[in-house]
Parts: structure tokens; C-alpha cells; sequence
């Protein structure tokens, strides 16, 4: 297979390989998919102002999330059911984040343990991502896995108190894991537990959660500048503006457009991330423009996944740093440190 150039173009890969009701799993939004659309659409209607004449010949790309470097700003956002895409799922996932030198957030609903994940990356820097489970003692549960698998995180999703009606899921019946696979971390003594969405959830289990574990505790899910300030009130660690992909609520905004009012919100005492709709190097230096500390991409390594397994996540993730480079040189920019909000401007 010649190697395709761009995500979009693994995306057309793994869409030909991949069952029709799973590549619909991955791609689909919720509701008419107006915010998924949004993320994207957002980005693009950004214009980055280029500086001339400040070459360099080493770009720095690298960043330091809670004591964990990056050797770019992507990260791997939490994914469910890769074994989906290729037979060796997260493993294959988290091996190729090994080689990009990047942090992987393994979602709860993987389809291998966070343990054997781990275990077969060695050297991966693993977050751990958590829906709140009802059942708090099961909750402690998949916290203890995640630490015990030696995660250096623990993303908390917020966004999520109950599940986004995904249209495209109804229509072709898709609502569990076929035969062989399941979500390995919810397995409890014989029986594997179906994972839950908790309505009632508040920032009093942010507290308990603060309480039961020393991990630092990383928000996923903020969109409002008053939850961004409430979070810091609560102790935690980090923040990412999501909407979840334009998978729970449709029409909530694309994430680039209320970064900057989550940044200015959070003044730069705990580091904010950003996901949702990002394809291009581009988009990278908008988001950090634009306040955020790293990105995080969700489909995008879904294809590389689907594409070519293991290899194909390592060539997305190879991609998005050479186009990152790319777009540093162009627009005279030597470090992603020193990206500003007036390099970005509202255009077409
Ligand atoms: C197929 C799929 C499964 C997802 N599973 C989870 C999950 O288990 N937990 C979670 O917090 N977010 C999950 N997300 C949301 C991602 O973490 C992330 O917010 C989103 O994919 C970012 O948008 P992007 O796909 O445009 O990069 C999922 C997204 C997709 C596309
Ligand atoms: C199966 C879910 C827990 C994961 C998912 O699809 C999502 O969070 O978007």
C-alpha cells in the first residue's frame, strides 16, 4: 500500500477496510453531527499570519504535561474499542505512541486491559481515562487498575452524564462488541460489567476522586469559563476543552472557538488542552496560538489504526510532526512556546 499523505487520506483507507457499521461507530457525531462538522469547519475559517525572515534550523516541538514530555504537542485522546480497527487494538496504539514519544489516554472502554496495554508498550507514557462509575467501589476499582498499570494521569471525562444519541449507531443497529471483545477494564471477578454513564454526577466526585487517588486528576470536557474556574477551585491538574468529538451534545461550540475564553479563564495556573476536529499541523499552531498547551486527536489515530495498524499510527503521528514543522518554519516561528493569539486571525 502506497502510504496515504494526509489524515484524510487514512481516513479513506480505514474506511475501505473497515466494517461499515464500525468505520460509522468511529466517524459519527451525534444528533444531525453539527458540532462534529463544527470542530473541523472551525479551524479552517482561522487564517494563520505568517512572519518572514526568522529561520531556524531546529524547531522545537516538544512540551512538558504534568512532569510528562511530549516530543510534540499531539497526544492521543481516549478511543474506545480499538481492537475494531486491527486485532491488536491499544497495544498497537500504545506502541506507536511509544515511538512518537507522546502520552496515549487509554480510554476506559478499551478492548484490552490498561495492564496488558502497558505491559506490551513498554516506555509508553499512559494516561488512564474514567467515566464515573455509579458504583464508586467499582470506580476505586478502575483506579487502582490505572495506577497499578503505572498511569501517570487520570483523565476524568465530564462531558458525558449520559450517552449522545449517535444517529448512525440507531440506524445500523450497532450497540455492543461483537463476539470475542469487550471492554476488558470493566471485568469484575466472572462477569464483565457494562459500563454505565452516571446522571448525578457533580464536582462532589471530583473531590472524592481527588481524595482517593494522588494522581493528578485531568478534567476532559470543559467548554464554559466557569467550569474552567471551578475546576481550579477543585484542585485539578489540567484541563481539556472538548466536546467529545461532536458525539454527546450537538450544536455545543467547535472547541477552537471557546479555547480562548477558557484560557483567559484558567491564566495559565494549570495547562489546557484542546481537542476536537484536529487534521493538520495547521491546526495544531491555531489551538496553541490560541491558548492551548498541547492537542489531542481522536479519529485521526483511529485511521492510522484502521489503515495499517500499528504502523499506521505511527505514520499519522509522524505526519501531523512534519506538517507541525512545516508550518513552524513558515510562519517564522521556532518553538511551539512562543505561538501568540495574534498570529491567528478570523478570516473568509
Ligand atoms: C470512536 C470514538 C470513541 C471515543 N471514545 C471515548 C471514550 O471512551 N472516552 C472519552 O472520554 N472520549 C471518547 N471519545 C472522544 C475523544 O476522546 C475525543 O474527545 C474526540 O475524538 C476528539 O475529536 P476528534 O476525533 O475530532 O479528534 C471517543 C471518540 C471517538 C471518535
Ligand atoms: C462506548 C463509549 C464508552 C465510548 C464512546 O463511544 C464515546 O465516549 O464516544
Amino acid at each position: 500500500m502506497r502510504s496515504p499523505a494526509d489524515v484524510r487520506g487514512f481516513e479513506a483507507v480505514a474506511r475501505e477496510r473497515l466494517d461499515p457499521a464500525h468505520y460509522d461507530f468511529f466517524a459519527g457525531g451525534a444528533g444531525d453531527e453539527i458540532t462534529l462538522r463544527a470542530n473541523e469547519a472551525a479551524f479552517g475559517r482561522l487564517a494563520l499570519l505568517p512572519r518572514v525572515l526568522r529561520g531556524t534550523d531546529k524547531p522545537e516541538l516538544d512540551v512538558t504535561l504534568l512532569g510528562c514530555r511530549a516530543s510534540l504537542p499531539v497526544l492521543v485522546a481516549p478511543t474506545a474499542f480499538h481492537r475494531l480497527a486491527d486485532p491488536e487494538g491499544e497495544r498497537a496504539t500504545a506502541r506507536a505512541a511509544a515511538t512518537a514519544e507522546t502520552i496515549m489516554m487509554v480510554s476506559m472502554a478499551s478492548t484490552v486491559a490498561v495492564g496488558d496495554v502497558a505491559a506490551a508498550a513498554p516506555g509508553a507514557r499512559l494516561w488512564f481515562q474514567l467515566h464515573v462509575q455509579p458504583d464508586m467501589a467499582f470506580t476505586e476499582t478502575l483506579v487502582r487498575r490505572a495506577e497499578a498499570a503505572g498511569c501517570g494521569a487520570l483523565v476524568v471525562t465530564v462531558d458525558a452524564p449520559v450517552f449522545g444519541r449517535r444517529g448512525r449507531d440507531e440506524r445500523n443497529g450497532f450497540h455492543d462488541l461483537p463476539d470475542g471483545l469487550c471492554c476488558e477494564n470493566m471485568r469484575d471477578g466472572d462477569r464483565v460489567r457494562p459500563i454505565e454513564f452516571s446522571p448525578a454526577i457533580s464536582w462532589e466526585h471530583i473531590g472524592r476522586l481527588t481524595e482517593l487517588t494522588s494522581l493528578p486528576i485531568v478534567l476532559k470536557g470543559i467548554l464554559h469559563p466557569r467550569d474552567a474556574r471551578t475546576a481550579l477551585d477543585h484542585g485539578v491538574s489540567a484541563l481539556i476543552v472538548s466536546n467529545h468529538g461532536g458525539r454527546q451534545l450537538d450544536t455545543a461550540p467547535a472547541t477552537v472557538d471557546v479555547l480562548p475564553e477558557v484560557a483567559a479563564a484558567v491564566a495559565g495556573a494549570v495547562p489546557v488542552l484542546l481537542d476536537g476536529g484536529v487534521r493538520r499541523g495547521t491546526d495544531v499552531l491555531k489551538a496553541l496560538a490560541l491558548g492551548a498547551d498541547a492537542v489531542a486527536v481522536g479519529r485521526p489515530v483511529l485511521w492510522g489504526l484502521g489503515a495499517d495498524g500499528e504502523r499506521g499510527v505511527v505514520r499519522v503521528l509522524d505526519l501531523l510532526r512534519a506538517e507541525i514543522e512545516d508550518a513552524l518554519a513558515l510562519c517564522g516561528v521556532a518553538s511551539v512556546h512562543d505561538l501568540e493569539p495574534g498570529m491567528v486571525r478570523r478570516a473568509w
